[in-house]
C-alpha cells in the first residue's frame, strides 16, 4: 500500500498538502479537485516538484506517468534537439516510433502499445506534426511501455476523440487488472468502472477520500457548482461592461472550396463555409481530421492559408492586408499556443500580451491595459500570483491566463481549440458557463472545438462535422445549422 504522511509538495508558487492518505493495493483512485494541486503528485514523480515535508512510502519501483506537464517536458526536449535554426528547414521532430523505442526496445511490446493507442498510421510521423489527440495517445503509449506497477494519469482523456475516449476506458479497465491506477480528472462523466475510490482536493489540500458511490451527493460538489455559477456571471459582466463599438462585417470569414493536403495525403477538402454575423460555430470530428488546421487558417498561421481562397473581415487573404490588424481582432486559445508560450513572463504580462498578440511582452503597456489585466486576475482569483513567472504556475493556471489573454482585447472572433484542457473541475465549470454567457450575449463570435459531450456551450447552434470521405482520402465537411 502507498501511504502519504504529513506531506507537502511544492513547485514554484504551487503547493499540495496531504495530511494522511492511504491507497490500499487493490484500490484504483480517481482524484477530483477544485484546483490543480494534485497534479503536483504527478510532477513530483517526474522530478518536476519537490517534497518539502513529510513522507511518501510504499511506492512501487516502476511508475508510469501521463500528464500535460510531461508532454511539455518532451516538447522542450524536442525543441532543444531541433537544429533547423541552422539549416533553415522545418523540423518535424523525432518520429512516433523513435519516441516509443526510446522508452522500451522490445518490438512486440511496442507493437502492442501502437495497437492499444491507435498509432499505427502515425508511426513515421514527426512529433511536431501530431495533432493534440495524436500527441496524447503517444504520451499514453510511452507510459504503458515503461511497464509500470503504478500508472498515474493526469487528465488522460484531454484531447481524445470519442472513439479513443471509449478505447481508453476499455484499456484502463484491462490495465487495472495488472497495475494500480491513479487518475486525476475534471470530468466526472468519464470515470471508468474500474475506479473504486474518489479523493477530493480543495484549496491545495486533500479534503477527503471515500468510496466512489458517495461522490454524486457530496456537499463539496454542490458547493463548487454554486461557485462556478457566480464567478462565470462576473466574467460575463466584465466583458459586457468593457464592450466598445466595433466594425461590423458580414460575413466575418469565408473559405471557398477549402482544401488542406500534405505529401502523404489529403486532410480535408471541399469546404465551403462562412461565419455570418451573430453565428457561433463548433467544429467536430475525430483526432486528425483537421479542426486545429481550420482554426489556424482563420487565424492566418497555417502555411496553406494562401493556397486557399479566404476572405476575412472584408479582405481577400493575400491581397496585401495587414496580418497584424487582422490578428488583433481574433482571440485564440489552443494547445499549440500553450506549448509555444514558453517564456517566463509575469502572469499579469501574459494577459496584457493579448493586446499585442505576442508570446511574452515586449512593449510598455498603457495604464488602462494594466488595470484591465489586474481586473482579470481578480476575477480568476489569481491576484496572489500576479507577479509570478508563467512557468512557475500550474498548467491549469497557465491555461486560465491564456483564456483571459484571448478575451481581453475583445476580439470579433474567438477561436477556442479545446480551451478547457488542463483545467480542474471547478475552473472547467467556470470557463464553460462563462463561455455560454459570452455566446448568448453575443459579446464575441466563437469557433469552438471540443470532443466532450459535457463541454457543450449554450448558444452554439452551428456545427461543422468532419466525416471520413467515401473514397477513404481525408475528411469532408458537413455543415449543420438551424
Ligand atoms: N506537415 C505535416 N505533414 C503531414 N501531416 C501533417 C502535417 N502537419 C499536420 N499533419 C497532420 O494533419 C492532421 C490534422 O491535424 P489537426 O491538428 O488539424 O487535427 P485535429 O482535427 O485538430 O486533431 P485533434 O482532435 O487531435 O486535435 C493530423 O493527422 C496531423 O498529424
Amino acid at each position: 500500500m502507498i501511504e502519504f504522511k504529513q506531506v507537502e509538495i511544492k513547485k514554484g508558487q504551487q503547493h499540495c498538502h496531504i495530511q494522511d492518505w492511504v491507497l490500499a493495493t487493490h484500490q484504483h483512485v480517481c482524484v477530483i479537485a477544485g484546483d490543480n494541486s494534485p497534479s503536483l503528485i504527478a510532477d513530483w514523480l517526474c522530478d518536476e516538484a519537490a517534497l518539502i515535508q513529510g513522507e511518501i512510502s510504499g511506492l512501487p519501483a516502476t511508475i508510469g506517468v501521463v500528464s500535460l506537464g510531461i508532454q511539455q517536458q518532451l516538447y522542450a526536449a524536442q525543441k532543444a534537439a531541433d537544429e533547423t535554426d541552422l539549416t533553415n528547414e522545418v523540423d518535424p521532430g523525432s518520429t512516433v516510433y523513435e519516441l516509443l523505442r526510446e522508452i522500451n526496445n522490445d518490438a512486440a511490446q511496442i507493437e502492442q502499445a501502437i495497437d492499444d493507442c491507435g498509432l499505427s498510421k502515425l508511426r513515421d510521423r514527426g512529433f511536431f506534426l501530431l495533432s493534440t489527440g495524436e500527441t496524447r495517445r503517444l504520451m499514453l503509449a510511452r507510459a504503458i511501455l515503461s511497464c509500470p506497477q503504478l500508472l498515474v494519469l493526469d487528465e488522460p482523456y484531454a484531447g481524445l476523440d470519442k472513439v479513443y475516449q471509449r478505447q481508453l476506458s476499455e484499456l484502463l479497465v484491462r490495465l487495472s487488472q495488472d497495475y494500480q491506477l491513479v487518475m486525476i480528472t475534471s470530468r466526472e462523466q468519464e470515470i471508468p468502472t474500474c475506479f473504486t475510490h474518489i479523493a477530493l482536493f480543495d484549496e491545495q489540500h486533500l479534503h477527503s477520500s471515500f468510496a466512489r458511490e458517495q461522490w454524486i451527493n457530496h456537499p463539496l460538489r454542490q458547493q463548487w457548482q454554486a461557485l462556478a455559477g457566480e464567478v462565470s456571471q462576473q466574467v460575463a459582466n466584465v466583458l459586457q461592461q468593457a464592450r466598445c463599438e466595433q466594425d461590423n462585417y458580414d460575413p466575418l470569414f469565408a473559405i471557398y472550396n477549402g482544401r488542406v493536403a500534405y505529401h502523404d495525403g489529403v486532410v480535408f477538402e471541399h469546404l465551403n463555409w462562412q461565419i455570418s454575423a451573430g453565428e457561433h460555430w463548433q467544429v467536430r470530428g475525430p483526432n486528425g481530421c483537421g479542426k486545429s488546421t481550420l482554426l489556424n487558417l482563420i487565424f492566418g498561421d497555417h502555411p496553406q492559408c494562401y493556397s486557399n481562397q479566404i476572405d476575412i473581415f472584408g479582405h481577400r487573404r493575400g491581397s496585401g492586408e495587414s496580418i497584424w490588424q487582422i490578428k488583433q481582432r481574433i482571440g485564440m486559445v489552443s494547445s499549440a499556443l500553450h506549448l509555444q508560450y514558453r517564456v517566463n513572463v509575469k502572469a499579469v504580462d501574459v494577459i496584457i500580451s493579448g493586446f499585442y498578440d505576442s508570446i511574452g511582452l515586449y512593449q510598455q503597456p498603457t495604464v488602462s491595459e494594466q488595470e484591465q489585466a489586474r481586473q482579470w486576475l481578480k476575477l480568476l482569483h489569481m491576484e496572489a500570483v500576479a507577479d509570478s513567472g508563467f512557468r512557475s504556475l500550474s498548467y491549469g493556471q497557465q491555461r486560465l491566463l491564456l483564456i483571459a489573454r484571448a478575451l481581453i482585447k475583445q476580439p470579433l472572433i474567438l477561436l477556442l481549440d479545446e480551451p478547457c484542457q488542463g483545467l480542474d473541475y471547478l475552473n472547467r465549470k467556470i470557463v464553460l458557463q462563462a463561455l455560454s454567457l459570452v455566446a448568448s450575449l453575443s459579446i464575441t463570435q466563437m469557433v469552438y472545438v471540443s470532443h466532450h459531450d459535457d463541454e457543450a456551450i449554450d448558444g452554439i447552434t452551428h456545427f461543422i462535422d468532419f466525416i471520413p470521405a467515401e473514397n477513404g482520402e481525408g475528411y469532408r465537411p458537413q455543415l449543420i445549422h438551424p
